[in-house]
């Protein structure tokens, strides 16, 4: 469970609120859609989750522990728990599709064992094992972001943070990386995605969460909202 009690973040050069007093609690195993325009706070909510930001106000718990006050040292091991899928992709060209996702356990010193079956075990899911051997700039759009979902399971996270994941990608492919994520999630695996793509928002029917002006505006499951 992710609980934001009473979360504002003033950026301190600026002064500019981008989140105000904002509550919410994300369930294990949710899948909840962020949305709302740009400067709404979006990725100012992400940065929260990822440690990259502390709340001016308020405080966050996961799974009841307050991470508002978590020590330096701890934040790369709380990192580990959390995966990240980039709308940009962001994976390593010099390496091969089963390097990139392999690197992220290598990182984090499992067994060559251990990383071979499992790295073998989510390309197969996310439906990539016969391009392993292939380099980044020789696949996909699409193929690239499925890596880059592989890459972001591949440690088993608690949960799944994806910042505008299809982004640069085409409608159908968008569909296709969203049914990845679908399947993912029904391994309980809680997912939150930062969208501006209303198509696919409409097409998964989950829950949104509606910023506007660093404010929840709308939280319930469905389209993506009506915007004025
Ligand atoms: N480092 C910063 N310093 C000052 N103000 C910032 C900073 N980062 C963001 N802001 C401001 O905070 C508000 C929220 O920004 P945020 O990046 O969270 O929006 P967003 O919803 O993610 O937008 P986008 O969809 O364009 O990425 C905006 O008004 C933005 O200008």
């Amino acid at each position: 469970m992710i609980e934001l009690k009473d979360v504002s973040v003033t950026y301190d050069k600026t002064k500019h609120l981008a989140l105000s007093d904002v509550n919410l609690e994300i369930g294990t195993g949710e899948f909840v859609f962020v949305v709302g325009k740009s400067g709404a706070g979006k990725s100012t909510f992400i940065k929260l989750l990822l440690k990259e930001l502390e709340p001016s106000l308020g405080q966050i718990k996961i799974d009841s522990r307050n991470i508002t006050q978590m020590k330096k040292r701890d934040i790369p091991y709380y990192r580990r728990k959390l995966g990240i899928v980039f709308q940009d992709f962001r994976l390593l060209s010099e390496k091969t599709v089963y390097g990139n996702v392999a690197f992220a356990m290598e990182i984090v010193e499992k067994s060559p064992s251990e990383i071979k079956d499992r790295v073998n075990e989510v390309l197969e899911l996310v439906g990539l094992s016969h391009r392993a051997d292939y380099f980044p700039d020789q696949l996909s759009g699409g193929e690239q972001q499925r890596v880059g979902i592989a890459r972001a399971i591949v440690n088993k996270p608690d949960f799944i943070i994806c910042d505008e994941p299809t982004g640069n990608l085409d409608p159908n492919t968008s569909k296709d990386i969203m049914n990845i994520l679908e399947n993912i999630n029904n391994q309980d695996t809680t997912i939150i995605m930062a969208t501006h793509d209303k198509e696919i928002v409409n097409y998964m029917q989950k829950r949104v969460i509606a910023l506007s002006g660093g404010k929840i505006i709308k939280d319930g499951r469905g389209g993506y909202p009506n915007e004025d």
